[in-house]
């Protein structure tokens, strides 16, 4: 569904460069539910708006689909984000018309694209549990209510691809809980394809697998060590994602990997260091010429 290499995004302001993403990699298999997870300013959102069509990267390759997001002119970009992918934000303001129905603000999408179908539009708010609450106005619901029909606006028009930024960084962790649990029947019953940003690790253990990105770079991955765990259940208490997920390094097809910055100050690494093939293990030790050499 989704396939980065080498993705490289560059802002621009006055004399100042900022590369946010530096040749990041990134496959990503159709109806599959991943996180991505990274410190502030690792280039999650920069990723997650490039996949969405609201940014264009610098260079590298990105495909979703059958639509190369690097070539794709104006025109088309305005049918990939209306027809393929669905986009969810924290603060769902930016989805939301406060004077309209929660039924309305669902039909609005599907009006711009010429596609009504309020049977649909009732579906989608049924799913997310607001069946009740349909013509409500927006500023009657709560947070969470208009985090769900955010969700419901999303999938308006049938997109493949979900996209979320911190879909649950502003709401309680039950509700969060139950933002979840949508996605993940979303994810089952239709095969949509999800990937959502976090900074919240226990959102990681509710997915199939978690891509870390540090400085612009997938860095590390873990997958489900039990492909048939069923991870819509709460975990076991004093379970936690490391343990549902096996931790591996990312190395790239140039043979690129990123060292945890940690090991390299335990073991005082600066810019050098020094490599052993070992039989069945490649070492990785300070420069072995430089040791001692406190100038170094
Ligand atoms: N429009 C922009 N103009 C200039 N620099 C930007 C712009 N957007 C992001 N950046 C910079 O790019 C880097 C990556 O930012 P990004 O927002 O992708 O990080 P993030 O991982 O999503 O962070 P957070 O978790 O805080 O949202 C940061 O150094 C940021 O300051």
């Amino acid at each position: 569904m989704i396939h980065c290499e080498g993705l490289v995004k560059i802002y621009k302001a006055d004399d100042l460069e900022v590369v946010a993403l530096q040749g990041l990699n990134l496959s990503v298999k159709p109806g599959e539910m991943m996180a991505i997870i990274g410190n502030s300013g690792s280039g999650k959102s920069t990723l997650l708006n490039i996949l969405g069509g609201l940014d264009r990267p610098s260079a590298g390759q990105v495909q979703v689909g059958p639509w190369n997001l690097l070539k794709v002119n104006d025109e088309d970009l305005v049918k990939y984000k209306r027809d393929t992918v669905g986009f969810i934000w924290q603060n769902n303001a930016r989805n939301l018309l406060p004077f309209l129905t929660a039924l309305e603000n669902v039909e609005m999408p599907m009006m711009f694209s010429g596609k009504l179908d309020r049977v649909y539009a009732k579906q989608l708010l049924e799913w997310v549990g607001l069946k009740d609450r349909m013509h409500n106005k927006l500023q009657q619901l709560s947070g969470g209510e208009q985090q769900r029909v955010a969700i419901a606006i999303s999938l308006a028009n049938k997109p493949q691809l979900l996209l979320a930024d911190e879909p649950t960084g502003s709401v309680d962790s039950r509700t969060s809980d139950v933002i979840m649990d949508i996605f993940r029947r979303f994810n089952r019953e239709l095969g949509l394809t999800i990937v959502i940003v976090t900074h919240d690790l226990s959102l990681a253990g509710k997915v199939d697998r978690v891509v870390a990105i540090r400085d612009g770079l997938t860095s590390t991955e873990f997958i489900k060590r039990n492909p048939n765990l069923d991870l819509s259940l709460p975990l076991s208490e004093g379970q936690n994602a490391e343990e549902i997920h096996e931790a591996y390094i990312v190395v790239d097809r140039v043979g690129r990997l990123q060292i945890p910055k940690e090991y390299l100050q335990a073991l005082a690494i600066g810019d050098k260091a020094s490599m052993e093939f070992d039989g069945d293990k490649i070492v990785i030790t300070k420069p072995k010429s430089l040791e001692g050499d406190q100038s170094a």
